[in-house]
């Protein structure tokens, strides 16, 4: 380890017994389809290639257009700023088999999409987990891609490839709310597709696992077979961060075989507060210490039960962005200035966010692994967590 003032910018690679490999799923072309990241333990091999952590260009512009920044002068700093950064997992390596491995939906926040939670979700892999980290198509993402038949009839020469016939790709950006537009519907409309998103990438999963075949849209040499038996279709539970806690809560309503929910830092507004005493299953909420606020948290408790498992902590120091994977690749200062970075170092912060799921999901996914360990984290034991919240919810008396 540097001393304290180098920090190594690059993606933390996870820190469990298992090496990490991901791969990308497009089922159904169409904008219904369902595409995700996928991230789970790999065969040890020393010449893995390592995939970009931002997949393409339209990425760095759809972040562009949802920061409201030019698309042009951003294209240059964001490419000198976080081009050539790669994600710590082996890009398409070989399956692992080892038994059956527990399952982990991941939903990304407002004006994110699938590759930007690596570290938490190369972590939770790296111990013995697969994770899917979906792309959602509900124009929350700065920027996602799916394929369209070509409007003008191929031209004679051009043979349409196996993969996509004569498909083409389009881009669908961030839709950012019209003048006046109420924020609301849109967003309950939002959060209701993301949770049947993620809902469709545990079919899938569940298919594969069952040995049905799976076609990929896109082009990649992952032999989605291997996966066949290999996951533990009764242990599986969502997480998300932001508007992908709030789908966390949105498809544990929905969806009875997510066994429990971790909600990092979660934004409550989208969600309808009817559907919360519908929900039964164990939730985990680990909160930044600066992005909370009253009536978010007041949402939250509505949420809290005395016969379901329901625990809170927040981590010391962190902002919102302490949760994806920014927090690793913004050098301090400018960091701090653009409040990707908070005052706790981004590793620590992860470690106890990793750690308190990693109990949360022992507990309540009943995995015969030494996770208990962390348990203490679950009451907010460590002098970098507050058990529960740091914000004042008891409104002043009238
Ligand atoms: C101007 C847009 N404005 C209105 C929507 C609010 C913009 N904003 C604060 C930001 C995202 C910020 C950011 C990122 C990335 C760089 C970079 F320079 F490093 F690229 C800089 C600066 C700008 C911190 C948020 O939306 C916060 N937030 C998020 S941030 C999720 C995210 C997005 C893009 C990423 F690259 C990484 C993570 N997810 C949510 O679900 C919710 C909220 C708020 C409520 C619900």
């Amino acid at each position: 380890m540097g001393n304290s003032c180098s920090t190594t910018l690059g993606i933390p690679p996870g820190k469990g017994p298992n090496k990490v490999g991901c791969t990308d799923l497009m089922v159904n072309h169409t904008v219904q389809g369902s595409f995700f990241r996928l991230y789970y333990p790999c065969v040890e091999s020393p010449d893995y290639e390592m995939p970009c952590w931002i997949p393409s260009q339209e990425y760095f512009n759809g972040l562009a257009d949802f920061l409201k920044i030019n698309r042009s002068l951003s294209e240059k700093i964001f490419n000198y700023l976080y081009g050539s950064f790669k994600i710590p997992a082996g890009l398409d390596a070989p399956f692992k088999p080892n038994g059956k491995y527990p399952l982990i939906i991941f939903s990304h926040g407002l004006g994110a999409f699938r590759t930007l939670y690596s570290a938490i979700c190369s972590e939770i892999a790296s111990q013995g987990f697969v994770v899917a980290s979906v792309e959602h198509r509900d124009e929350s993402a700065s920027a996602t891609f799916y394929f369209q038949e070509k409007s003008v009839p191929e031209e004679q020469n051009q043979l349409a490839t196996p993969e996509n016939g004569n498909l083409e790709k389009k881009w669908m950006y961030y839709r950012s709310l019209e003048p006046g537009e109420r924020e609301f519907p849109l967003r309950n409309e939002q959060v209701k597709k993301r949770a049947d998103e993620c809902i469709k990438a545990l079919d899938i999963l569940t298919g594969i696992n069952s040995g049905s075949s799976v076609t990929n849209e896109l082009e990649s040499r992952f032999d989605w077979t291997t996966l066949e038996n290999s996951l533990d279709m009764c242990r599986t539970a969502i997480m998300g961060h932001s508007f992908g806690g709030a789908t966390v809560i949105e498809s544990l309503c929905k969806e009875l075989r997510f066994k429990c929910g971790i909600a990092l830092d979660s934004w409550m507004f989208p969600l309808d507060e009817e559907i919360f005493p519908r929900v039964k299953q164990p939730i985990l909420f680990i909160n930044s210490e600066k992005f909370q606020w009253a009536g978010n948290i007041i949402r939250m408790n509505k949420l809290d039960s005395s016969t379901i498992p329901r625990k809170m902590i927040t981590i010391r120091g962190t902002v919102h962005q302490s949760f994806p994977d920014f927090t690793f690749l913004t050098s301090h200062w400018i960091g701090k200035i653009l409040k990707l970075k908070g005052e706790i170092d981004p590793q620590v912060a992860l470690d106890l966010s990793n750690k308190a799921s990693l109990a949360f999901l022992q507990r309540h996914l009943s995995l015969e692994k030494d996770f208990s360990k962390w348990d203490t984290l679950l009451d907010g034991q460590d002098d970098n967590l507050i058990r529960g919240t740091n914000i004042d919810v008891h409104q002043s008396s009238m």
